[in-house]
């Protein structure tokens, strides 16, 4: 499998595994605690990578950005959505600067 059909393959897995049981599947027991629990999962990691992106390891980033991206694509899931919607996302963003787009935002009082 090539590194770019990762997210749309594992996509496919956490959707199988949703109807794992919780006590062989370690995505459906994320499922089984619902939103609130799969959420908590997803801000302990972004603690992680705060944490692991103040030190100079690149490897312990790489590690804790890969959870992170895990327990997001899980929480999509849970709402019957998935990382395709966030690449489209991210290509209708590509090319307009941050900043412009901030500016544009604030001229129209959003
Ligand atoms: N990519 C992942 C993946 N990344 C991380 N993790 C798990 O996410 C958890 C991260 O938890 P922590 O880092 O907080 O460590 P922990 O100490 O185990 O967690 P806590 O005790 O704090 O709950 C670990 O149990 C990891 O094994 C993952 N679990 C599963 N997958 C994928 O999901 C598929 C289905 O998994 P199952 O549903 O378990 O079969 C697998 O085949 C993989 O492709």
């Amino acid at each position: 499998m090539s590194s770019s059909d990762i997210l749309a393959e594992l996509d496919t897995l956490l959707a199988e595994r949703r109807q794992a049981s919780p006590e062989q599947s370690y995505v459906a027991r994320l499922h089984a605690g619902g939103p609130a629990a799969i959420g908590k999962k997803v801000g302990e990691e972004a603690a992680e990578v705060i944490i692991a992106g103040m030190s100079p390891s690149a490897e312990g980033l790489v590690h804790e950005v890969a959870d992170l991206w895990f327990h997001s694509m899980v929480l999509l899931n849970h709402h019957a959505l998935d990382a395709s919607m966030v690449l489209a996302e991210l290509q209708r963003r590509f090319g307009v600067s941050g900043l412009e787009e901030k500016a544009a935002r604030a001229a129209e009082g959003k």
